[in-house]
């Protein structure tokens, strides 16, 4: 008998296999609630109101599995679970339909003014006037983030002969053109918008990626909307430009705080807003709620997951041995992502030497995982990444070769973009650790940790003195430091390591020396 404690308000009707199933006893109770036993619980399931903290897991000794009934996990401290060995998943396409059609008909009020007129006829008030709209015909669109929801917007859009472009690192040219939409920049979207939606995760990357800096690029009169986490676009600036006249409408669904409570942004008429209803549809609750009720009674009779956020897919037995691959092939995949800004349509992978004796694929997944880590929020782990990679247009590419470049075992992988290609080399040496012994053309010997700055220079006297000197004059202790060059004066490369990263200011200073090519922070 395993219990189950139902934290928030889910679909009782898509608890359906967990209720039908006679190991399992359902407590639907808040986890502060004194009546709940929290040391005997293994399994809670959860919306986005309950904090899964450290704290709370520590209360909860038994606990095997967390269940998020929707996309976004970051209610939940998903590297203490991680940790505690706490397996989290969630439900990731349940509620895609619900939170595309709310993001529409955000759009729709916020161009007809739908909501202000609304109030002010319940006010016996009939001002036709005030309240002239802006079709959606023939607008741009900008859409930040095209995945599940993203795509489903652009679906909409094109209905509404709207012209869509989009920003998304991960988009590769061939999904674009299948769905009919303009690849390209965030700076081209600010510029040429007239509505901008985002629908990313919220990552340190996404955070305020509609920032002052961004907004100022935008068309005057420009309408925003914010249907995916509260921070992707920047409230406090935000509430400047909208203030200011230059962004003529706003459309919220999430908020940085929830609730928001006294918020600069809920004066303004033009700003209209939801309580985080994206994804409160009978159908997209009932769709998540049986996905992980589905998922919990498959954990429970001994089976894999397949939405898994942090479990990898074997025994416990074969992990340890491939442990040490298994963390250089996500490093290999991280750095990938981070020093590929383009969007990648392959990956190939070549095992070499001892490595090829054990589950390689398995490595290839735990590539991709890191590959994807940061970028999505969801499922993107062991058990599905080959799945995430083909939903994402990527192909795979998987060989064994004699040629081990003089180590034990070596990892090759390449990504190949839309114009270039790169490719990254690991190895693992027993008592030393794992090393990154080839960057994009260089050979080069560096730990892959923490946080770590690639520099493309010329191969030019005095260049390390002159970074030296920048960090030098800003307190910034180098912990390491390699460099790799293929002929004298020719192209070279450094890699450095960090004991925090660099601010902007202190990148810019370094990307500005003569001698720099190009700089990519790497934070593993
Ligand atoms: N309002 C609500 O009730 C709901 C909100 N959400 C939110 O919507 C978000 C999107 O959900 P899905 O489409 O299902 O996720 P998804 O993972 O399918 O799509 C996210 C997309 O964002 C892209 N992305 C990541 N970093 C980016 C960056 N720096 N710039 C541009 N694009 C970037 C990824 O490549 C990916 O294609 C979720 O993360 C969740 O936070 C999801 C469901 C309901
Ligand atoms: O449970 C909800 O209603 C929130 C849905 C959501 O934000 C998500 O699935 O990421």
């Amino acid at each position: 008998m395993y219990q189950i404690l139902v934290a928030d308000a889910i679909s009782e009707e898509g608890l359906y296999p967990l209720l039908n199933d006679t190991n399992a006893e359902i407590i639907q109770k808040k986890t502060d609630d004194p009546e709940v036993d929290l040391s005997t619980i293994k399994a809670l399931l959860v919306r986005s109101a309950t904090k899964v903290t450290d704290e709370l897991m520590a209360e909860m000794p038994n606990l095997k599995i967390i269940a998020r009934a929707g996309v976004g996990v970051d209610n939940i401290d998903v590297p203490a679970a991680t940790k505690r060995g706490i397996i989290v998943i969630n439900a990731p396409d349940g509620n895609t339909i619900s939170t595309a059609e709310h993001t529409f008909a955000m759009m729709a009020s916020l161009m007809r003014n739908i909501p202000q007129a609304h109030s002010s006829v319940k006010n016996l008030e009939w001002k036709r006037n005030q309240y002239v709209g802006t079709e959606l015909f023939g607008k741009n669109l900008g859409i930040v983030g095209m995945g599940r929801i993203g795509s489903e917007i652009a679906k909409r859009a094109k209905v509404f002969g709207m012209s869509v472009l989009v920003f998304d690192p991960f988009l590769t040219k061939e999904r674009a053109a299948k769905l009919g939409v303009e690849s390209t920049t965030l700076d081209e979207i600010l510029q040429r918008s007239d509505i901008i939606t985002v629908h990313t995760p919220l990552t340190p990357e996404t955070k305020g990626i509609i920032n002052e800096e961004a907004l100022k690029k935008t068309k005057k009169g420009v309408r925003l909307l914010n249907c995916a986490r509260g921070g992707i676009i920047d409230e406090q600036d935000l509430a400047k430009y909208v203030a200011n006249g230059h962004v003529g409408g706003v459309a919220l669904d999430v908020f940085e705080t929830e609730p928001p409570g006294e918020h600069p942004l809920l004066k303004y008429d033009n700003v209209i807003v939801t309580p985080h209803l994206g994804a409160s549809t009978k159908e997209a609750q009932l769709n998540v709620a049986t996905q992980v009720a589905q998922e919990v009674r498959t954990y429970f009779e001994g089976n894999p997951v397949s939405n898994s956020i942090n479990l990898p897919a074997i025994s416990k037995d074969i992990y340890e041995k491939i442990q040490p691959f298994y963390q250089i092939s996500k490093q290999i995949g991280n750095i990938l992502t981070q020093c590929v800004k383009e969007g990648v349509h392959e990956l190939s992978i070549t095992y070499s030497g001892s490595v090829t004796e054990l589950e390689t694929a398995y490595l290839t997944k735990a590539m991709l995982s890191g590959f994807f880590k940061g970028r999505i929020d969801v499922n993107v782990n062991e058990v599905n990444a080959l799945l995430t990679a083909k939903e994402r247009g990527i192909t795979v590419g998987e060989k064994i070769s004699t040629e081990a470049f003089g180590y034990d075992n070596c990892i090759s992988v390449t990504a190949k973009g839309e114009e270039n290609a790169f490719t990254v080399r690991g190895t693992f040496i027993d008592h030393y650790g794992p090393r990154i012994v080839y960057l994009n053309g260089f050979n080069i010997d560096f730990l892959p940790e923490g946080n770590l700055l690639y520099i493309q220079h010329m191969d030019r006297p005095g260049v390390i003195g002159h970074v030296g000197q920048v960090l030098g004059d800003h307190h910034i202790n180098i912990a390491t430091m390699q460099v790799g060059r293929k002929q004298a004066g020719g192209e070279a490369i450094m890699v450095l390591a960090f004991d925090k990263p660099l601010s902007e200011n202190e990148l810019s200073l370094l990307n500005n020396l003569d001698e720099i090519v190009s700089i990519n922070p790497i934070i593993l």
